[in-house]
């Protein structure tokens, strides 16, 4: 198995354009797909989950050009759902970004589909939003197990109504569902069961829909109320955000570390949730510049914070990094979805952070980490994880190296990661 050792970094700075976001860039490619009109797209993510949502695109024939950097795309959308005449598959690898939301756009389309992905998107949940999308009367198939891709989804033109969604597990369900249902016949209420989770990421979802032309009526998060038989429109151009999760790995090793690092392509009123990492990061005691157009972070001593970071799971994981720099103990709460993403988050943190000395604490849905006086050399596995393998990149910034299994699982949302995280050693 390919590794690679970072050698202790004695000093970090500079500025970081970042790749565009992951979630903007799949729920872009799906509302352009669907819209009336052509989208130009600027700073699209070149990563596997976009391209899996691409493919996925082209499959369904719908014409797009891309930039030979594949960072600009233009897409010609088809003024309303898909339909395709044969029967045909559709290898989803493991974007959750792309498996929910084209379950739901496809089962009101007319096709029939079989979802496919990696082997670990076979042990991602999906029954919740399956089960929504049958209270709409949509035709859906488990091939394997109950519960869990893969699909196969015989679509057809659905009607609208009142249905109910579990919210307890993903927030990628509740897109899915707010996604289709403006173009059904009828309006519809969909009413959340349980707590709702990662609520900034329906933020995002609405913001989109509402550039698209669609409004969303939001009864705190309980309801949401949206008109049937419309149709999206194209703002006609979009530049994607930078990626706001992506920039937690940088903006954290400068707390850590010393000099300034900037990031660009997000500022102050990005539409991510995760941009609050930052504030995050100044509770633990790290300086942080808000601007317009970029954030950056100064060099301070961190202290161990105990805080809720159900907003925020993504970038929550690079707190559990760079509590191993912190004064004190460091408790990350409620993230138990981490369960059920590229692998079990929690248990797998838990086993790496150890390997490097901490002492760590896993609860039902908590870690508790205390870090150790001198962190250990350790190789660390990464589980397919490309969080697991960005965020004990921040070991480095230590006196001791760290060894990366797998460094290539970056793909799925940053490609390049090391190289640029490489370049901010000086
Ligand atoms: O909607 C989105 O773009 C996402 C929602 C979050 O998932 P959950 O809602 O499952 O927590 C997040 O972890 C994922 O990386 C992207
Ligand atoms: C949970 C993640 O991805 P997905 O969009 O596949 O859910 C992630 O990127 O951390």
């Amino acid at each position: 198995m390919k590794t690679l050792t970072l050698e202790p970094i004695a000093k970090v700075n500079g500025e970081v354009h970042l790749p565009g976001s992951k979630s903007i860039s799949n729920r872009v490619l799906l509302l352009a797909a669907l819209a009336e009109g052509t989208t130009q797209i600027s700073n699209l993510l070149d990563s596997d989950d976009v391209r899996h949502m691409l493919n996925a695109l082209t499959s369904l024939g719908v014409n797009y050009t891309l930039s030979p950097c594949r960072t600009e795309c233009k897409v010609q959308g088809l003024g309303g759902l898909f339909s395709h005449p044969h029967a045909i598959t559709l290898f989803l690898g493991n974007a959750g970004t792309a498996m929910r939301p084209l379950t739901a756009a496809l089962a009101a389309s007319s096709v029939d589909v079989t979802l496919t992905g990696e082997p670990r998107m076979y042990e991602r949940p999906i029954g919740h939003l399956v089960d929504a999308l049958q209270q709409w009367h949509a035709e859906i198939n488990y091939l394997q197990q109950d519960g869990f891709p893969p699909l196969r989804i015989k679509g057809q033109p659905l009607n609208g109504g009142t249905i109910k969604i579990d919210g307890s597990i993903s927030s990628q369900f509740l897109t899915a569902v707010l996604m289709v249902a403006p173009l059904l016949n009828g309006n519809s209420e969909i009413e959340i069961i349980g707590e709702l989770v990662s609520k900034p990421y329906i933020d995002i979802t609405l913001a989109l829909m509402q550039r698209f032309g669609v409004d969303v009526v939001n009864h705190g998060y309980q309801r949401f109320s949206i008109s049937g038989n419309q149709q999206y429109r194209s703002p006609g151009k979009w530049l994607v955000e930078g990626d706001a999760s992506s920039a937690s790995y940088f903006l954290a090793a400068a707390a850590i570390k010393g000099g300034s690092i900037k990031v660009t392509g997000i500022g102050k009123h990005a539409v991510q949730g995760d941009i609050h990492f930052a504030d995050a990061l100044e509770a633990m005691g790290a300086d942080v510049e808000w601007a317009d157009d970029y954030i950056k972070v100064t060099r301070n001593k961190l202290i161990g914070i105990d805080r809720d970071y159900n907003a925020i799971p993504d970038a929550a994981m690079t707190i559990a990094t760079a509590a191993l720099f912190a004064e004190g103990p460091t408790i990350i709460r409620n993230v138990y979805n981490w369960r059920v993403k590229e692998t079990d988050r929690l248990a797998a943190m838990a086993t790496e952070l150890r390997k490097v000395g901490a002492e760590v604490e896993e609860g039902h849905d908590y870690l508790k980490i205390v870090p150790p006086s001198q962190l250990k050399h350790a190789s660390i596995a990464t589980y397919n994880d490309h969080r697991m393998a960005m965020c004990f990149s921040l070991v480095a910034l230590s006196d001791t190296a760290v060894t990366i299994e797998d460094p290539d699982c970056t793909a799925k949302t940053f490609p390049d990661y090391f190289s640029v995280f490489q370049q901010l050693a000086r």
